[in-house]
Formats: structure tokens, C-alpha cells, sequence
């Protein structure tokens, strides 16, 4: 056996003594907190990006990838990464259940994205079934866990996917989230260039939907301060509003946005996960279940506990011209919300 006064005399084993220790201790929290999250359309454009960014979460011991195709090798892929996280492949709907079976957290980036000329509501003949068959896979393999459907049109397929889960008699109104971060990742990015600061030092609350006038950021509240002339107002307003646009326009027919989506799902997982852990103030923006305006579903600020939402926060202080942009967007997320309805009815 090496003594501990041998291992200091060379470097290199001081080195891997230390990385052991280290590993070791990461090792053990997560063995002790062991937390299980399925990825539903994990071979996709987010799909892939998004996996390996929850590959370096430590808090996720296990994470199930599923897709309709190709998991295999990008499990085989990922698998090599040296962090704690297990990687388990699962192909085929005939192996959904499976893949969710005892997950704590369900991501769902599955699905078709827009091709130029394309609105989101144009998605909902293709994508309609991928909230159902989650929903209903969901409520029988993992009733408990949280989930965070990404698939667009989102402002109709949370309630379709609400809808099932009430008619299984497994709706938890503080366990389902429409992932709208991307949303505010964009308002910080848009505004920090605009300001001259680091994005990151951005804070901004989006709410409303996720499609068109229904995301309006609140550039009332923003911190640091965005005072600007209307023009330029009106000018950040369009871009936040139409940048999924500019990214299909820019892919050329080739998808739409999943980098910076899969960044933004990463880190509202992490946020998750983070609340899941008993942090306190842990805030996100999300689109749910809610009671805060005339809408049924809508995306507010969160405060996020370890069962989901803990506080809704509500409809943030706004201006004029918030206001009368909130008016317009309800009557557009109202109707949203009735195609979904009607959809989980059929
Ligand atoms: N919420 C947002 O802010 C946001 C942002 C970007 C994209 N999106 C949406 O996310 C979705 C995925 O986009 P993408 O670019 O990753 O698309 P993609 O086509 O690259 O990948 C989608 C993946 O889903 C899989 N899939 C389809 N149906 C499935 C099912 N029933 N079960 C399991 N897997 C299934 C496909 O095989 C594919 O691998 C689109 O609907 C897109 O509009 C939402
Ligand atoms: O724009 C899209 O179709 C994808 C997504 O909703 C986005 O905002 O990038």
C-alpha cells in the first residue's frame, strides 16, 4: 500500500488521489439523491444537445433516452462521457413506457419543428399525438414525475396533454410545464447587446404564450432598467416575438431552433432539479396550468418547490402598453387553448 506521504511525493498520484476523492464525493451525492429523467425525441435536432447537456448534471443519476429511432448509438455515444450519469437507451413507442418507468422528470423535445412559412399552430395535426401518447404514458409509468413538454404549438399542447391526464385521473397542475425559457433566454440575449452588459446579468419575466404576440416580455420590469423610445421598443418587441421565425427563416427548411432550445431546457431541468433539492427561490418562467389572468393556461413566473410549483407569482406589474398587449394575447392563447381541448375530446 502506498502511505499517504508517498502519494505527495509524486505528482501524479497526488493528482489521482485527488480526482478520486473528488469523484468520489460527487459519486456519493448523486448515489444518495439518485434522480432518473427521460428524454422523449432524443434523437433530434434538441433532443441530442439537450441530452448531453443533462449527460453533466450530477443530480441525474440515471437518464432514459427515447426516440421513435437511432437511440442506440448516440446512447453508446454519450455513454463514453466520464460523468456519473448512466445512459439507457429506449427505440419505439413499444418501449415508452419503459423509458419513463420510475423517472422523476419527463423532457419532451419530440416531434415535427416549422419549415419556413410555417406558423406553430400548423404543427398541431402532427404533433397533437405526441402529447397524448406522453401523457398516457406518463400517467401510468411515472404518475408522480414532472413534466416539461418542449413540442410546438406548446400554447395548445399543454392542454391536450392536460386534457389526458385528467381523463387518466393523473393531472397534477403543478407537475406540468410548457417550456417557454427559451423565450427569456432570448429577451436577455436581445436586451444585454442592445445595453452593453452581459446577458446573464439580464433579468426579465416573458409571459403569456409561446407563438407570435402571445410571448410578450415585460420590458417594464426588466433589470437592469430597459428605457428606450417607442420605436425601439416596438423593434425588441417584434424580435423577441418573431425570433423562432428568424431562426426556421435562417435554417432554410432544415428545422428550427434546438441549440439555444436545448440550452434553455437544460437549464430549466437543472432549475428542476434545483428546486427538487429544497433550494429556495428558484424562479422560472413556464407556461401552466393557472388561474393568474382570463386565460386557463399561461406562462407567468414560477416559483419552483420540490412537488413542482410551489407559488404561482403571477402576472407581473405592467405598463400601458403591456397592458393592452396582454389584453390582445389572451384573446390568441384562448383560442389555443380551445383547439387543444377540442383536440384531446376527438
Ligand atoms: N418550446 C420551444 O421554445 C421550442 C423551441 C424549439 C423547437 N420546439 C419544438 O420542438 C420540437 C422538436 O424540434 P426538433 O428541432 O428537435 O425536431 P427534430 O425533427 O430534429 O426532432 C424531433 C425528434 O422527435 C422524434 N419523435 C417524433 N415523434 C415522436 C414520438 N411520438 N415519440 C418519440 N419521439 C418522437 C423524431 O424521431 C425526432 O428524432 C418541434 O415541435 C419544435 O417546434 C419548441
Ligand atoms: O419557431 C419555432 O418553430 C421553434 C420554437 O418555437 C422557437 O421559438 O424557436
Amino acid at each position: 500500500m502506498l502511505s499517504n506521504k508517498m502519494i505527495k511525493q509524486i505528482p501524479q498520484l497526488t493528482y489521482i488521489s485527488r480526482w478520486a476523492q473528488s469523484k468520489c464525493n460527487s459519486w456519493n451525492h448523486c448515489f444518495s439523491r439518485g434522480i432518473k429523467v427521460a428524454v422523449v425525441g432524443a434523437a433530434g435536432g434538441i433532443g441530442q444537445p439537450l441530452s448531453l447537456l443533462l449527460k453533466q448534471n450530477p443530480q441525474i443519476s440515471e437518464l432514459a433516452i427515447q426516440d421513435l429511432v437511432d437511440t442506440k448509438g448516440i446512447a453508446a455515444d454519450l455513454s463514453h462521457i466520464s460523468t456519473s450519469t448512466t445512459v439507457k437507451s429506449f427505440t419505439g413507442k413499444e418501449e415508452l413506457a419503459c423509458a419513463l418507468e420510475n423517472a422523476a422528470i419527463v423532457v419532451v423535445p419530440a416531434g415535427l419543428p416549422r419549415k419556413p412559412g410555417m406558423n406553430r399552430s400548423d404543427l398541431l395535426s402532427a404533433n397533437g399525438s405526441v402529447a397524448v401518447d406522453v401523457a398516457k404514458a406518463v400517467s401510468k409509468a411515472c404518475p408522480a414525475a414532472m413534466m416539461a413538454f418542449i413540442t410546438n404549438p406548446l400554447n395548445t399542447v399543454i392542454p391536450i396533454a392536460a386534457e389526458v391526464l385528467k381523463q387518466e385521473d393523473a393531472f397534477d397542475p403543478n407537475r406540468l410545464f410548457g417550456v417557454t425559457s427559451l423565450d427569456v433566454v432570448r429577451a436577455q440575449t436581445f436586451i444585454g447587446e442592445a445595453l452593453g452588459v452581459n446577458p446573464q446579468e439580464v433579468k426579465i419575466p416573458v409571459i403569456g404564450g409561446h407563438a407570435g404576440i402571445t410571448i410578450l416580455p415585460v420590458f417594464s420590469q426588466c433589470q437592469p432598467e430597459y428605457k428606450v423610445n417607442s420605436e425601439q421598443r416596438t423593434k425588441m418587441l417584434t424580435r423577441i416575438q418573431e425570433a423562432g421565425t428568424e431562426v426556421v427563416k435562417a435554417k432554410a427548411g432544415k428545422g428550427s431552433a434546438t441549440l439555444s432550445m436545448a440550452y434553455a431546457a437544460a437549464n430549466f431541468v437543472n432549475s428542476i432539479l434545483r428546486a427538487m433539492n429544497n433550494e429556495e427561490n428558484v424562479i422560472e418562467c413556464a407556461y401552466v396550468a393557472s388561474d393568474v389572468s382570463e386565460a386557463e393556461y399561461f406562462a407567468s413566473p414560477l416559483l419552483l418547490g420540490p412537488k413542482g410549483i410551489k407559488e404561482n407569482l403571477g402576472v407581473p406589474e405592467l405598463d400601458g402598453c403591456e397592458e393592452d398587449a396582454l389584453k390582445l394575447l389572451i384573446k390568441q392563447l384562448i383560442k389555443d387553448i380551445e383547439d387543444g381541448i377540442k383536440y384531446a375530446e376527438c
